[in-house]
């Protein structure tokens, strides 16, 4: 063989291989959700309102017009009779300076069981597990909360890990499409978690802002895997569709929307101001406007535009403004985050949802109470425990957060859905919805 043909074997080999190199870098695998779980507390962290007034009240620190607002706002929450309150809240007065312990606790006690009893049910050895991506907004100790579940479930040692703070109530929704981002060119398995720290929040002081947040926040995890291995496919439950966020923080009242801050006496808290109803629905606009023509039949977007054109030549330009596309002919299920009840009833004005719609969102504020970025998957598992998703059925998680940011997923069903031995209605379904 000459110096000649050498060479231009060994320049077709290496031409052939980066070729196949960049075919498999590029080759985008399905993402897939293998399971979740969400976390149900124990039933003596249980909390009826009288019991959350009683909590504040006995701390002595509220003055007469804070106890009476909370009062007020427990009523007219849309929260029930049942959702779970932190350890912190429940050890007595007097150990109320002990905040860290209460906070690890907390922690461990949202971690641990979801991610437990998805490792069982969904047989995936902790070995597998590839990322490990954990949010918490309010909470972010050091070793992190992904450690903590390293230490906790041994993952191996080239296991990739992510803890996210200060991301709001969109933070699992935005950690579905983060791993996604890991998982699309390279099968894998990425466990999501996601929680929020209530105890160590906790607000001492009078501001009404911050006494919103202390009243329909409540105790809550969720914990998912996705998977990128082809061969986990017969046993996933949904494949990943598509994943779209937008963030509004460029404006200022949508930046301080929902922000922690000192109040006039130095405690700290979250505010929710008044405005943030309005910033939600400005928002809410904009994002499915991006939304929109990715996930919409063309007849749908014929008829919006046919819609807005009319108003639009009738002079009407607030009609035309007001006009939505129909969402339900693009999604038989809608897990929307329910962040409150007046959160829960402009957006289905806005989008001109029937009364039905948000059912699952109205539901979960009402047995879970606002348990920040794992609401989503409590209503997941509300459509489950009803046994309505059918294969081929398509599901859109919409979640906002503190930024102000939105972020959607959308999910198709690969099977129909069934109500896990774990899943958090297992014992209240028969009694939902309520009025
Ligand atoms: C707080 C509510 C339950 C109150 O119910 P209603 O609206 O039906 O009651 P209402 O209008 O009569 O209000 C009762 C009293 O509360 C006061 N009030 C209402 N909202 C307030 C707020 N944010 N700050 C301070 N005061 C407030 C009203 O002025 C009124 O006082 P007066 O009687 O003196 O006139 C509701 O407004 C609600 O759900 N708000 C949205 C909560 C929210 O912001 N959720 C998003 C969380 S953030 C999130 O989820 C994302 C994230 O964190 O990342």
């Amino acid at each position: 063989m000459t110096e000649v043909q050498l060479l231009g074997i060994t320049i077709s080999i290496l031409l052939v291989s980066t070729v196949l190199l960049f075919i498999r870098r590029r080759r985008r695998f399905p993402v897939m959700l293998l399971g979740y779980s969400c976390h149900l507390p124990d039933s003596d962290r249980r909390c009826t309102l009288d019991l959350c007034e009683y909590l504040g009240a006995r701390m002595n620190i509220y003055d007469f017009e804070a106890l009476e607002f909370m009062r007020l706002i427990y009523r007219k929450s849309g929260l029930g009779e049942e959702t779970y309150m932190p350890p912190y809240l429940m050890q007595p007065v007097e150990c109320l300076s002990i905040k860290h312990p209460t906070a690890i606790q907390e922690a461990k006690e949202g971690l641990f069981s979801t991610v437990s009893a998805l490792l069982c049910k969904t047989d995936v050895a902790p070995q597998a597990i590839t990322h490990v991506v954990v949010a918490c907004s309010l909470f972010s100790p050091s070793p992190s909360l992904s450690s903590l579940l390293i230490n906790r479930f041994g993952f191996s040692e080239s296991v990739k890990t992510y803890a996210f703070s200060g991301m709001g109530c969109s933070a699992g929704t935005m950690c579905v499409d983060f791993a996604t981002r890991l998982l699309r060119y390279q099968p894998g398995y990425a466990l999501i978690v996601v929680t929020e720290s209530m105890g160590v929040n906790w607000y001492f002081g009078n501001n009404r802002h911050m006494l919103v947040t202390n009243c329909i926040f409540r105790v809550g995890s969720a914990a998912l895997i996705l998977t990128s291995d082809p061969t986990q496919r017969p046993k996933a439950k949904m494949e990943l569709v598509l994943t779209q966020r937008t963030h509004h923080g460029a404006d200022d009242s949508a930046y301080g929307a929902a922000i922690q801050m000192d109040d006039e006496d130095g405690m700290v808290g979250v505010a929710l101001t008044k405005d943030l109803i309005r910033v939600a629905g400005t928002s809410l606009r904009r994002h499915i406007s991006t939304l929109a023509p990715h996930v919409l039949p063309l007849s749908e977007m014929v008829r919006y535009a046919y819609r807005v054109g009319k108003s639009y030549l009738a002079g009407d330009k607030k009609s035309a403004s007001l006009q939505v596309p129909d969402f339900t002919k693009a999604f038989e299920h809608i897990c929307f985050h329910a962040g409150g009840k007046a959160v829960i009833d402009s957006v289905g004005k806005l989008m001109k949802f029937e009364h039905g719609v948000l059912e699952p969102a109205r539901m979960t504020l009402h047995r879970f109470g606002n348990t920040s970025s794992s609401l989503v998957f409590y209503e997941l598992a509300y459509f489950e425990a009803k046994g309505r998703i059918k294969k081929g059925d398509r599901v859109w998680m919409l979640a906002f957060g503190t930024g102000f940011k939105a972020c959607s997923v959308v999910w198709r069903a690969l099977k129909d859905s069934s109500m896990d031995p774990d899943n958090p209605w297992i014992n209240c379904i028969h009694r939902y919805p309520v009025s």
